[in-house]
């Protein structure tokens, strides 16, 4: 058996930043002197390792394809009505054309108000219940897709997977990643069955996956023996492991063991390099759709 084809995630997320880049050039000269630019805010509420990782990533992306970059920092104790304002601020500010509030929220905040407080028109997340409801909905299309299961289907288009016909096997249901992954492999006419914590014999059902997505949230979870010969594997997990030789004191490792599964599959993504750097990407895409449409050129 050979090893898997490594899908580059890292790669195919710079040629979408360089696609980019070249658009915001266009969008300079359709509007002459005004230079609109798109702009992406980031509301950050405490600090957590893996979100200052991420934000960082992000203004790092940003500022590479010419996009304005606003963040607010919240301390951990902010209260539900000032978080709630300044989401307002961003929605009415027109220099800004996607807002993120990044995830999870602190116990004390109802999440669910801070989602749905994000203009539809700015939601580049695709976490409002609108924008996340019309996945599941034949014949509709939201407004956006939120930037991980957009990033995965990428992946798989660019590296010429078919879809359609296939079986595929989701780990995980959250509302965020496993959920809408499952809902855009449906709607590309995969047959799907999605795997959560209380399902009964997870190895039968990846065992029969042509393609395989995890995003559970456990280090190494999935071991190469569940991996169906010849499927595309596409680990979307980011867990941190203790390990002393590293500069930050831990290493990232995904939800399959790649060394393994990488011995079975015909593709795999790596972690990190794979899927997270997608997810930038599709933010940066989404904005980019957004700023258009609000400066009449889409
Ligand atoms: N690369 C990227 O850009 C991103 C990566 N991530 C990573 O993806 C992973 C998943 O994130 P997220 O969806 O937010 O996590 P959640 O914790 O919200 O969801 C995890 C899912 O996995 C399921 N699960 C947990 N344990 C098992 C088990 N033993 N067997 C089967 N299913 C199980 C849960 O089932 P149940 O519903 O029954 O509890 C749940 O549906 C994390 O590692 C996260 O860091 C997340 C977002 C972006
Ligand atoms: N509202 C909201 N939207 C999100 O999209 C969101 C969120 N909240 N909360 C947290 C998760 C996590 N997430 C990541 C995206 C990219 C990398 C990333 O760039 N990863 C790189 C580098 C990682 C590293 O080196 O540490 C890689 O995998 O190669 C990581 C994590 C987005 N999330």
């Amino acid at each position: 058996m050979g090893k898997a084809d490594v899908i580059d995630g890292k790669a195919i997320a710079q040629d979408i930043r360089n696609e980019i880049k070249e658009e915001v050039a266009k969008l300079k000269e359709h509007k002459g002197k005004e230079s609109p630019v798109p702009g992406l805010a980031v509301v950050l509420v405490g600090a957590r390792k893996d979100s200052e990782t991420y934000v960082r990533n992000k203004r790092k992306n940003c500022e590479e394809v010419g996009y304005e970059s606003f963040q607010t920092d919240l301390p951990e104790e902010v209260s539900q009505e000032d978080l709630l304002k300044v989401v307002a601020d961003y929605n009415a500010d027109e220099r800004v054309h996607g807002v993120l509030v990044q995830l999870p929220l602190p116990k004390h905040i109802n999440e669910r108000e801070v989602l749905d407080a994000v203009s539809l028109d700015k939601d580049v997340d695709g976490f409002h219940p609108h924008n996340i409801g019309s996945l599941a909905l034949r014949g509709r299309s939201p407004k956006f897709v939120s930037c991980t299961p957009k990033g995965v289907m990428e992946l798989l288009k660019r590296t010429g997977v078919k879809i359609s016909g296939k079986r595929a096997a989701v780990i995980g249901r959250s509302n965020i990643v496993g959920m809408p992954v499952a809902l855009l492999l449906q709607a590309e006419d995969a047959t799907v069955t999605v795997i959560h914590s209380r399902t009964p014999e997870p190895e039968a059902i990846c065992k029969e996956a042509d393609i395989l997505v995890a995003a559970i949230g456990r280090a190494e979870f999935v071991p190469g023996s569940w991996i169906k010969p010849g499927a595309v594997v596409i680990d979307v997990g980011m867990n941190d492991v203790e390990d002393a030789s590293k500069k930050r004191g831990y290493r990232l490792v995904g939800d399959v063991k790649y060394a393994e599964a990488s011995e079975t599959a015909s593709a795999i993504t790596p972690v990190p390099g794979g899927v997270g750097p997608m997810t930038i990407a599709m933010l940066l895409q989404n904005t980019l759709e957004s700023a258009k449409k609000s400066f009449g050129c889409s």
